[in-house]
């Protein structure tokens, strides 16, 4: 697919999110399994299964005494998590259990402690156990497989690997994950007026997208695995893009020369490479100069526009969703506010508006959200998708990335 030229209208927003999604998609490397201590950030590429069943025998959830029958109860022994079955309980005894330890066959319930009352020899063995006060409604054991049975289907394929997972994994058994590795991202900064230190002089600007990107880029599911910068001059862009292209990354990104001017290098590269324009220009705001490219050797490249809200603008529009279809992972349901204190006035293209939460739980814009301005988005709570034609109510919101 081929979306609309830059100059004319561009792609609509969503239209461009799903055609980055779709390279993604159909360039996803093949799965790996990795021990479960690596799979952090990375995206379940096969369903995780339990393997056996968790707990594996009736355990207690209280530290207290396992008790059979009637009270009172003589105490015949002790259990600790981790020691191997007690013998089975008659009626009238019970046994001290700590919690997580196996409760013995036989087992009516658990006793906490907060709720019994000890007489006769002060631990263990010969004392006697009475109940204190109203009997608790809750048997306090863990029964066998109450979190999962072996086999169990416990997360379909593409979710993202999050610390939960890992517990999860771990905990029903698993030591190793079938997954999709997280993309590796390689960036070129453009402009010789961009300046990565300092306070900029006039015809400087210093450079925002580079200490914002390796975030952006690993809250969006990447990791950065290079960050370059090139000037104007003719050829630096094209040795720059030649370096970076051979480093091995699966995505190129670049910031700045994604317009048409004197200066702007990236679509000539592009045409005389041979690149296949897969989004050319979206209409959105800012960032309408945003695009997508598939390179002759079929890596793609994100082409970021140089003002920084229009740079992070593609990043959501662009890179997020080729990322997404890299590692495929299952969207998110989509999350929605009610949009406040903003006026549409007519605009004809997408909005990226960076917004923060107000108490009742509707958003409002977070800042100064020009194309080059930054305030807005660092004070946001999320960006606010508002499409053409918005009169008011409810719009999408994206995660700051
Ligand atoms: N005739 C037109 N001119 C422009 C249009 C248009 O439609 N017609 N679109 C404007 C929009 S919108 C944007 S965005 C920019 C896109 O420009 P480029 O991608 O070619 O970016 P540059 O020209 O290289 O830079 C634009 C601006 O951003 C500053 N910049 C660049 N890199 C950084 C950085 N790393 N950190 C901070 N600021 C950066 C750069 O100095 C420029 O001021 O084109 C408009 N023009
Ligand atoms: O991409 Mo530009 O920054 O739309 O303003």
């Amino acid at each position: 697919m081929v979306v609309p030229a830059a100059g004319e209208h561009g792609a609509g927003f969503d239209e461009a999110r799903s055609a980055a999604r779709g390279l993604g998609s159909a360039l996803a490397p093949a799965p790996v399994t990795v021990p479960v201590g690596e799979a952090l950030g990375t995206v379940l590429a096969a369903p995780l299964h339990a393997l056996g069943d968790v707990p594996a025998a009736d355990a207690s959830a209280m530290d207290g005494f396992a008790v059979r029958g009637p009270g009172p109860w003589r105490v015949v022994g002790q259990a600790l998590a981790g020691a191997g079955p007690s013998a089975p309980l008659d009626d009238g005894h019970a046994v001290e259990v700590a919690t997580g330890a196996l409760v013995p066959a036989g087992t009516d319930r658990v006793l906490p402690v907060e709720v019994v009352r000890l007489v006769g020899a002060a631990a263990g063995a010969d004392a006697v156990v009475h109940l204190d006060g109203t009997p608790p409604d809750r048997r306090h054991v863990r029964p066998r497989g109450e979190e999962c049975s072996a086999g169990e289907p416990l997360l379909p394929a593409g979710r993202r690997v999050v610390p939960g997972v890992l517990g999860l994994a771990a905990s029903t058994g698993s030591d190793c994950l079938q997954v999709r590795r997280r993309p590796r991202v390689a960036a070129l900064l453009t402009g010789d007026e961009v300046v990565a230190a300092g306070l900029p002089v006039p015809g400087q600007v210093r450079d925002a997208v580079g200490p914002l990107l390796p975030g952006a880029v690993a809250s969006l599911g990447g990791d950065l695995v290079a960050l370059e910068r090139c000037g104007d001059a003719p050829g630096e862009l094209d040795a720059a893009l030649e370096r970076l292209g051979s480093g091995g990354a699966d995505v190129l990104l670049t910031c700045g020369m994604a317009g048409s001017g004197p200066a702007d290098r990236l679509r000539p590269w592009l045409a005389r490479t041979g690149a296949r324009l897969v989004v050319d220009g979206v209409e959105v705001r800012p960032g309408h100069p945003m695009l997508l490219a598939s390179l002759p050797g079929g890596t793609p490249l994100v082409g970021l526009p140089g003002n920084p809200l229009a740079a992070v603008a593609a990043l959501l529009g662009l890179l997020g969703p080729l990322l997404d279809g890299l590692s495929g992972l299952t969207p998110p349901v989509r999350a929605e506010a009610v949009l406040t204190d903003w006026e549409p006035r007519g605009r004809p293209a997408t909005v990226l508006l960076p917004v923060r939460r107000r108490p009742d739980g509707a958003v409002e814009p977070a800042g100064p959200s020009g194309p080059a301005q930054l305030r807005g988005l660092a004070a946001a709570d999320a960006v606010a998708v508002v499409p053409p034609g918005w009169s008011g109510g409810a719009v999408e919101l994206l995660p700051v990335p």
